[in-house]
């Protein structure tokens, strides 16, 4: 990015920036606090595990020929010694992230938005947005409709147009199959550091209790 790109906000408007690797970015942190320290942080985070094969299929569908999760996943499997550099791993250790947030920004700046409930729940976590950037609660239950051929939420009609509209083909795709000896080993792994994840944000994310049965993007 380039940090002067970001424009002047007038009285009575908020500016917005997505770009999600900036919470797993180093320097970032010091870097944003230096350029505004007031802004409101807006984390999305998802069950590692399901966000890492996520992050691989994204990979995949760009370069095919990568080798697959289960390898790439560890450092060596018959030690069971998980490759935490690989990056789709990495990512997922929120703690570890957030911890260097913590360094210049207050918890009472950020909002945690559950990945998995933004699917179920769409308009009840777009009201703990709102409430959280003190806006009105202009978005509602009323904006959305469940899609059935996306399996996604989608919006009813965007203020720009007439016509419905899902997110692009790239995000809920099709995860591949995973051997459930990694997922199980993954979960292990990042026990952990998500309970930790829990402590430091007061939220429980309840990512164990999907341990045992099928992850939201494991439709296959
Ligand atoms: N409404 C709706 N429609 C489609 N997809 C949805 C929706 N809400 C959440 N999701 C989940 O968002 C995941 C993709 O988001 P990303 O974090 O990869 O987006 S980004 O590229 O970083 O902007 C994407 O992950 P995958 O399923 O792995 O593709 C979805 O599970």
């Amino acid at each position: 990015m380039s940090w002067d790109l970001m424009p002047s906000t007038l009285e009575g408007q908020i500016t917005m920036e997505k770009t999600p690797s900036y919470f797993v970015t180093n320097g970032a942190p010091k870097r944003i606090h230096s350029m505004a320290k007031d802004i409101k942080l807006i984390i999305v985070v998802r069950n590692p595990v399901t966000r890492a094969i996520s992050d691989y299929t994204q990979t995949l569908s760009k370069k095919p020929e990568i080798p697959a999760f289960e390898v790439l996943a560890f450092k060596n499997r018959t030690l069971g010694l998980i490759d935490a550099s690989w990056s789709a791993l990495r990512i997922g250790i929120y703690a570890l992230h957030l911890e260097s947030w913590l360094q210049y920004f207050p918890l009472s700046q950020m909002h945690f938005v559950s990945g998995e409930q933004l699917i179920v729940d769409p308009a009840g976590e777009m009201a703990k947005v709102q409430d959280f950037l003190g806006l009105k609660r202009i978005v509602t239950d009323k904006h959305f409709y469940f899609n059935k051929t996306k399996g996604f939420p989608c919006l009813k009609k965007p203020e720009d147009s007439s016509t419905p509209r899902c997110l692009g083909k790239s995000k809920g795709r099709t995860h591949p199959k995973i051997d459930p000896d990694v997922i199980r080993r993954l979960h292990k792994f990042y026990r952990p550091f998500n309970n930790m994840f829990y402590q430091m944000t007061g939220q429980n994310f309840q990512w164990e209790i999907e341990e045992v049965g099928e992850t939201p993007s494991s439709r296959d």
